[in-house]
């Protein structure tokens, strides 16, 4: 992790100080996913099979999740299926409860506008399987879907490196009510739901993370004509921890690891005024590092962190706001003062107790957050993920009466003849 002291950048050495892996934005990776998707866009199944077959060896396949969930039920440990349904409980009670209300105004007498939420109808999700299969994400994206009443909800994941699908993924599917999920993965998966390729029916909008050839494949797709809506960009992971100088290091170097493991384009970025704290906390880097069964992918991460020394806690959350992390995790005493300062964040983490594997798991929001700096403006998936809002406009005969003179007024003024007339004929026959 290489280390940056934050005053003494100019602006472009603090752009390079938070800029993200390179491997991201590679126009090579790039022109592979165009590639792909032009393949499946053109020729449907047969290009999907061919391509899905040529890099992940498997031709995609329908699997019925009821008896690869039975396997998963044989094999858990008690308190194993017992985690998994603790976690299916708190993310089912979380976005129970932030289902958004519809609404009903009178703005004057007679005129109400009310704004109803409807559900998409049909929508992707995918659940990130190359390195090992999330079933966690498959929770963090059904769950919410279901909540929302999506009409119909077309799962891919991956096939492993035998062309099944994986028990524990086939168990989050069945406790979602999920019955079917396709063994397709990476771009040309994120084409065929964009596109539809044979059995697999295109969809409205795609939602999940994945690698940074699947986050490239949402961009492509949901910038062509007739391509979905996505949910977010939401690619490899990315971590930043505010920590002061009595925070835990062993706690913030566990923490930097555990978004590491991810993927050797994850990112994780620790911010501090404590030079000795963060001497400390890459000393636990160093020596945990190595006992990791992922410490391959951690170590390559790791090249991509940064350590940014600032000059006191208000210019870390400034920093943050700028490199607009996917999970910010404030390590520092008092951190609910520090919470209404930030802006731009996937999701935050305040205090040292909460870990940011918490909210991975089981604190209850979606783990599925946006990347890449796109928190500056979008949200992590939740129920409106999978809604869209519409206006529905009632007017009593009184009110048309007092609002046509106006209504035809603003139209003139808009030269628009035709609106007035319309606004004209409510004065008519009321
Ligand atoms: N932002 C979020 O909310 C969030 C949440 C969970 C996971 N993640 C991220 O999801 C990612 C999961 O990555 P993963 O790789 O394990 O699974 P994945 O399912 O995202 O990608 C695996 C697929 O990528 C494709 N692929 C891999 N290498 C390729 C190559 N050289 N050329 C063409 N296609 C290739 C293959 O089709 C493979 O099946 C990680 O980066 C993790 O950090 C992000
Ligand atoms: N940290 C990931 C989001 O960036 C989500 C995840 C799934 N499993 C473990 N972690
Ligand atoms: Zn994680």
């Amino acid at each position: 992790m290489n280390t940056y002291e934050w005053n003494a950048l100019d602006g472009r050495g603090r752009r390079e100080a938070l800029a993200r892996p390179e491997q991201r934005g590679d126009a090579r990776l790039t022109a592979a996913v165009e590639e792909v998707v032009a393949a499946v866009r053109e020729r449907g199944w047969d290009g999907l099979s061919a391509v899905a077959q040529q890099i992940d060896g498997w031709e995609p396949c329908p699997v019925e999740v009821a008896p690869v969930a039975a396997v998963a039920r044989r094999t858990l440990a008690p308190e194993q299926l017992a985690a998994i349904e603790l976690a299916v409980r708190n993310i089912r009670t979380f976005h129970e409860a932030s289902r958004p209300p519809d609404i009903a105004v009178e703005t004057a007498p007679g005129l109400l506008v009310r704004k109803v939420w409807r559900p998409i109808d049909r929508v992707g999700l995918y659940v990130p399987g190359g390195a090992t299969p999330l079933f966690s994400t498959l929770l963090m994206l059904a769950i919410p879907a279901r909540t929302a009443g999506v009409g119909e909800i077309v799962t891919v994941t991956p096939p492993r490196s035998d062309g099944s699908l994986s028990p524990l993924v086939a168990l989050a599917a069945e406790l979602c009510g999920i019955e079917a999920i396709w063994t397709v993965g990476g771009a040309q998966a994120v084409a065929a739901l964009a596109f539809g390729a044979g059995p697999i029916p295109k969809v409205d909008k795609i939602c999940g993370p994945g690698n940074a050839w699947v986050a490239e494949a949402k961009r492509l797709v949901a910038s062509m004509a007739g391509g979905p809506a996505i949910d977010m960009p939401a690619g490899p992971s990315e971590l930043m921890v505010i920590a002061d100088a009595d925070a835990d290091a062993a706690r913030v170097a566990a923490d930097l690891l555990s978004q590491a493991e991810h993927d050797a384009a994850a990112q994780v970025l620790l911010v501090t005024p404590s030079e000795a704290l963060a001497g400390r906390v890459l000393a636990e880097v160093d020596e945990r590092l190595p006992r990791l069964p992922r410490a391959a992918i951690a170590r390559a991460s790791l090249e991509q962190g940064r350590v940014v020394l600032t000059a006191d806690l208000a210019e870390a959350v400034e920093v943050a706001n700028v490199y607009a992390p996917e999970h910010l995790s404030l390590a520092v005493a008092d951190a609910e003062a520090f919470v209404p300062l930030v802006r731009n964040a996937g999701a935050v983490f305040a205090g040292g107790a909460a870990a940011e594997t918490f909210g991975d798991y089981l604190g209850g929001s979606s783990h599925v957050l946006p990347t890449d700096g796109a928190a500056r403006a979008w949200s992590g998936v939740g129920v409106y993920t999978f809604l869209k809002a519409m206006s529905v406009l009632s007017v009593s005969p009184e009110a048309a009466r007092r609002i046509s003179a106006p209504a035809a007024l603003l139209a003139r003024l808009e030269a628009l003849e035709a609106h007035a007339l319309a606004a004209d004929a409510r004065l008519e026959r009321v």
